[in-house]
């Protein structure tokens, strides 16, 4: 009785927590009501059967195969400027939601002749999307390079801006691995474009037993030597010679990292190389046989930097929280721990140094306010 009391105070506790989401795919984040909406308009101009739809977006645990048939699903779904636009401000609301003040949002820009849609105005669509944010305070630059910030806290008369939840929102452009050299290097000068829009980086992404990493290896480069930092989905499958040239690369951070051998690892720790870890995610896709052995606890043991990330919210049907729930479940990890790894995230995000102390302030405020109104927390 007493241990279901504790898991639900630490559900709550994983709810309420300030969080920061490093590792979340624009379109794997949709809302299912939305995906179910928009197949429902889609079926009736009779381009998709809904029927055959419906069945799989409700469909429960999915193979890293199926996974990316789902992934050209959505993207068929949610293929015009409007939609990108509603589903930005979607996910960025839901995320808001549970607590999340610090997001970085990657999404791959897409070329769709048949919808008069290029790489660049699929981002403009992104960016009205951060825009119309408007049921949460959403903080990122805008198109005139001016940055959005929130309301003046201290100005009392605008109470709603006071209750709004705030959350600051930076961008990833992700390159596919289905893509070619010169589209990964399109997509690098467009991010390169659009760092003064809130743009912080780069990720590579996408199915992982197709392509080579010799193919992204140059827009890579040429995003490090122009100081744009760069992520990885890194051993996602077992692939020793790519992990070992992706580590090489040496990127500011690597995604799942399920397949890392011990010499492998010994490289990440030398270089203190930060890991997003995506539990649900992994357990989904069948990475590991159980969330037991997931290396999530070799690290956290170690010492190793690593953030806890959802990946694919709709996808995988889980949130921020749970994922932070999941850990301190499986891992036995206390409230105060769950504090700790959320607020050890700050120093890996790409924004720059003033946001960082913004979100430390966050952080140090929550503390604040906890152990005024509960003094003994911490023990
Ligand atoms: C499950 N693990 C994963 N591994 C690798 N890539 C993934 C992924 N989950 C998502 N993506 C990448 O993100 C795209 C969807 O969002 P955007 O269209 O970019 O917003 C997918 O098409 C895939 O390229
Ligand atoms: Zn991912």
């Amino acid at each position: 009785m007493e241990k279901c009391t504790n898991l639900a105070e630490m559900k709550e506790w994983c709810r309420a927590i300030p969080k920061i989401e490093l590792h979340a795919h624009l379109n794997g984040c949709i809302r299912d009501s939305t995906l179910l909406e928009l197949a429902k308009l889609l079926g009736e101009k009779g381009v998709i059967i809904f029927a055959d739809v419906e069945h799989v977006i409700r469909k429960c645990g999915r193979s890293l195969t199926e996974c990316f048939q789902l992934f050209d699903l959505f993207h068929i779904l949610a293929t015009d400027h409007e939609t990108i636009s509603r589903i930005t401000k979607e996910v960025v609301e839901d995320f808001a939601a549970e607590e999340v003040v610090y997001l970085e949002l990657r999404t791959t820009p897409k070329n769709n002749e048949a919808k008069g849609m290029t790489k660049r105005s699929y981002m403009k669509a992104v960016i009205n999307g951060l825009r119309s944010v408007d049921t949460v305070d959403a903080s990122f630059i805008n198109l005139n390079g001016k940055t959005e910030s929130f309301c003046e806290p201290m100005q009392k008369s605008c109470t709603t801006c006071m209750e709004k939840k705030k959350i600051y929102v930076r961008l990833l452009l992700s390159i596919d691995r289905r893509e070619t050299t010169a589209a990964a290097m399109e997509t690098v000068c467009l991010a390169l474009e659009m760092r003064e829009f809130g743009v912080v980086g780069i990720d590579l992404s996408g199915n992982p037993v197709v392509g080579e990493w010799d193919t992204f290896l140059p827009a890579l480069k040429y995003a490090k030597e122009q100081g744009l930092p760069v992520t990885l989905h890194c051993g996602e499958v077992s692939n020793k010679m790519e992990i070992q040239a992706m580590l090489n690369f040496s990127p500011d951070r690597i995604g799942h990292a399920c397949f890392l051998d011990e010499d492998d690892w010994e490289k990440a720790r030398l270089s203190q190389i930060p890991v997003e870890i995506c539990l649900t995610s992994n357990l989904r896709t069948q990475r590991l046989s159980s969330i037991h052995v997931h290396h999530f606890a070799n690290l956290y043991n170690a010492n190793h930097p690593l953030v806890l990330c959802t990946d694919d919210t709709g996808l995988f049907s889980t949130s921020l929280s749970n994922e932070y729930y999941l850990a301190a479940e499986t891992f036995g990890l206390d409230k105060k721990d769950m504090l700790q790894l959320g607020a050890n995230a700050i120093e890996f995000v790409f924004a720059d140094s003033e946001v960082k102390k913004a979100i430390r302030e966050i952080f140090r405020a929550f503390e604040r306010r906890l152990t005024d109104e509960f003094p003994s927390w911490k023990s």
